[in-house]
């Protein structure tokens, strides 16, 4: 069942259309890897997932839910989880309550945090009354995705979330990733330059260029001509 669909969608920041007639289908259940080089519109796509440009229109549909005209609090609400580039952790708030802040997307009123996400990130447990700001980037990373994930989303959402963080933790996010899709059922949708693990770990990948979708395929389909004529520097 298609879990996320865009149909000539398009979004704009004042009146400059940074995405143009956009369409891709996602299935429930499946890694979405968007690609594509610098300033292209990656993270401007997940932000108008998200309804955080200044405007969009064509279709959007979330399980079958126009969405497009939702604010981004009922679009969490629906089970979209986001992690932004940066993370925006809040520094002030301790570990427990940036985690805690992710359970008020709730419907249910449940605010306790799930256990898995300790097993997940060990370091989260260790650090639950330190402050999100004096964690390293890599834990704030995981903080970040455990606060995601405290809302219990149907879709999860990443801008690069491997971005300048030290490769010990990178593998223990991108294995948290495939976690999470395949012993958790969550579909996934995330930006990234690491192509090995775009191939190793999506389903589907689309890649983007000046705002549009130039290739969308399953991941066989990311051939090394499409990485060389789209993706290298
Ligand atoms: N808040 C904003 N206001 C106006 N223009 C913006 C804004 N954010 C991004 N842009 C422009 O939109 C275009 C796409 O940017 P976007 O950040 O979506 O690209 P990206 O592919 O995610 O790039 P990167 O890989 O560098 O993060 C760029 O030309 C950028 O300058």
């Amino acid at each position: 069942m298609s879990i996320l669909q865009a149909t000539n969608l398009y979004s704009y920041y004042g009146k400059s259309p940074v995405i143009q007639d956009v369409s891709f289908n996602m299935e429930e259940g499946e890694i979405v890897s968007v690609l594509g080089r610098n300033g292209v519109g990656k993270t401007t796509l997940l932000k108008t997932i998200m309804g955080l440009t200044d405007n969009a229109t064509g279709g959007l549909m979330f399980n079958g839910q126009d969405i497009l005209n939702k604010r981004t609090s009922e679009r969490a609400k629906l089970g979209i989880g986001y992690i932004p580039q940066g993370r925006e952790v809040i520094p002030r708030f301790t570990v427990r309550e940036n985690i805690v802040m992710g359970t008020y997307a709730r419907t249910d009123g449940n605010r306790n945090i799930p256990e898995y996400l300790f097993e997940m990130f060990p370091i989260l447990r260790d650090f639950l009354n330190r402050r999100g700001g004096d964690l390293s980037g890599g834990q704030q990373q995981q903080l970040a995705i455990a606060r995601a994930l405290a809302m219990d989303p149907e879709i999860l959402i990443l801008d690069e979330p491997t971005e300048g963080i030290q490769p010990n933790v990178v593998k223990e996010i991108e294995e948290a990733i495939v976690h999470l899709n395949r012993d958790r059922g969550i579909s996934i949708i995330i930006v990234e330059q690491n192509i090995p693990f775009a191939r190793k770990a999506s389903d589907r990948f689309v890649v983007m260029d000046k705002g549009k979708i130039v290739v969308t395929g399953m991941k066989e389909e990311l051939t090394d001509d499409v990485v060389e004529r789209h993706l290298t520097f």
